[in-house]
């Protein structure tokens, strides 16, 4: 897997850039932060346990940027990468190992990273393999039937009184002459055009099963031995017939599977999440004693469970061991009732980097609608243009949007730039149910229209609250 670690915090900076207005200093600290993880696994392993981990706290207000940050930095560098809220370990229910379910998770992202890579690295033989199978199906050779003999799975499942695997005990050759396979190829080139999309084909595919022994959940050891069968069991076959393009793409899936090693995609991603991971631990303001409510689970307990994590540990998956010592955590919390300085102190040690993240202005409401590379007015007139409506906003009704925006965040909760998507939800509610009955416009959003759609909305004070 190619990860980007080695980006300097000035590449990275400018990357985050393209999408989060404004919170340099936060941009800037995640950015030292990844360089920081880089330098400290080039140093000698003796050294390398003498520098602890440089994790960061994002402090701020709600909807401000802090998920957005580290997620982009995840992306930006192919780090797998989670969020939890801390709150979720305090709730009834919860013990104490279970915060390790946050370093599965990051596994479980890592081994979805690994996976799409491998696959797209090996699409265009799978493809090519899933033409011939197909192909095959719609012009088949002459068959000859010859029985086996059970295979030593078969065996072992009916010596412990399992169903059988498949109901399949024959096998099937095939002679190929040279006309069928003339015929085939032409087939292919069909199929690769699409002109054979709708036409119907009987193919043997694989039924998607779980282990034979149905769910075992419990522990890690429990989880790894189904993992272990999963993969040792032979996948039952059925026929059955549908579109060709449909076929396609099951076949394509199946080809992919078969190219792909699970082991070395487990152990590349156990790597990859060891040494690239991000962990976001959210609302950790919210695990301090401060805010301790009792009668859950407590609260400074649920710090003392994340601490080994986040001190560097070790922690059993069902792909295999991970450590945490070189995962980077950045925990986030808005800090109103309580202080970092209430989190316990080992805790606090290990967030020895500090970053106060800024309100946002009118004026960055502006360009977060505009500016970013997935600007959400881009979004939206992205949407709209699949329907053949093309949408433009004047300068004015942006101005319009930030500064209702902001009135409400000041007026009501402030939920930061999350207001910015239910404003523009409402605003352009008409449209998106309209724009399919009417394609090939062109309607331009200005301060009227703005008003129009928004301001009795505004207005009521009780209708907004449920509203905007
Ligand atoms: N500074 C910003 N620039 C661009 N977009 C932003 C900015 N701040 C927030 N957003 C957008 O607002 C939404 C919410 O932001 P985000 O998830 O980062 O909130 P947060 O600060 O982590 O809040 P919480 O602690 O409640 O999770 C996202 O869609 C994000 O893209």
């Amino acid at each position: 897997m190619k990860t980007k670690t080695n980006l300097t915090p000035r590449q990275v900076l400018t990357e985050l850039d393209r999408y989060i207005i404004g919170q340099n200093d936060a941009k800037k600290s995640v950015a030292v932060a990844l360089r920081n993880r880089y330098r400290r696994m080039l140093l000698a392993e003796d050294m390398q346990q003498e520098v602890t981990p440089k994790n960061i706290l994002m402090i701020g207000p709600t909807g401000v940027g802090k998920t957005e940050i580290a997620r982009r930095l995840a992306n930006l560098v192919n780090a797998p990468f989670v969020k939890v809220e801390a709150t979720k370990f305090t709730e009834v229910g919860y013990v104490g190992r279970d915060v390790e379910s946050m370093v599965r998770d990051l596994v479980e992202n890592a081994i979805s990273l690994v996976e799409e890579e491998k696959r797209s690295d090996v699409y265009s033989k799978a493809y090519e393999k899933a033409l011939q199978r197909i192909a095959k199906a719609l012009k088949p050779g002459i068959k000859k039937k010859k029985t086996t003999d059970s295979n030593s799975f078969q065996n072992m499942f009916q010596q412990f009184g399992l169903p059988p695997l498949s109901d399949e005990t024959e096998e099937e050759t095939e002679e190929v002459t040279a006309e069928i396979a003339t015929a085939r190829t032409e087939i292919v080139e069909q199929i690769r055009k699409g002109i054979l999309d709708n036409r119907d084909v009987t193919i043997q595919v694989e039924e998607k099963s779980g282990s034979p022994l149905g769910a075992m959940g419990g522990n890690e050891q429990m989880m790894m031995l189904q993992s272990a069968l999963e993969s040792m069991t032979p996948k039952r076959k059925s026929n059955r017939t549908m579109k060709v393009k449909d076929a396609l793409k099951i076949c394509v899936d199946e080809e992919t599977d078969k190219m792909i090693d699970k082991n070395d995609v487990s152990m590349e991603a156990l790597k990859l999440a060891e040494e690239s991971g991000i962990i976001f631990i959210d609302e950790i303001d919210k695990i301090t004693s401060k805010s301790d409510q009792g009668g859950q689970v407590s609260r400074e307990g649920v710090q003392r469970d994340i601490l080994p994590i986040v001190e560097g540990s070790q922690v059993a998956t069902k792909y295999g061991n991970i450590k945490t010592d070189h995962v980077l955590f950045v925990a986030s919390g808005a800090f109103h009732v309580s202080k970092p300085s209430d989190l316990i102190p080992e805790l606090q040690g290990r967030f020895p980097i500090r970053v106060e993240l800024d309100d946002l202005t009118e004026e960055d409401f502006v360009r977060i609608l505009t500016e970013p590379n997935n600007a959400l007015l881009k979004q939206y007139k992205a949407l709209l243009e699949t329907e053949d409506v093309v949408i433009t906003f004047t300068k004015e009704a942006i101005d319009r949007i930030a500064a209702n925006a902001t009135k409400m965040n000041n007026e009501t909760d402030n939920i930061g730039a999350r207001r910015l998507h239910t404003i523009l939800e409402k605003l352009l509610e008409d449209l998106l149910f309209e724009s399919p009955d009417m394609p090939g416009q062109q309607i331009t959003i200005t301060a009227d229209y703005v008003d129009e759609k928004l301001a009795h909305i505004i207005e009521d004070q009780d209708l907004r609250r449920y509203i905007l």
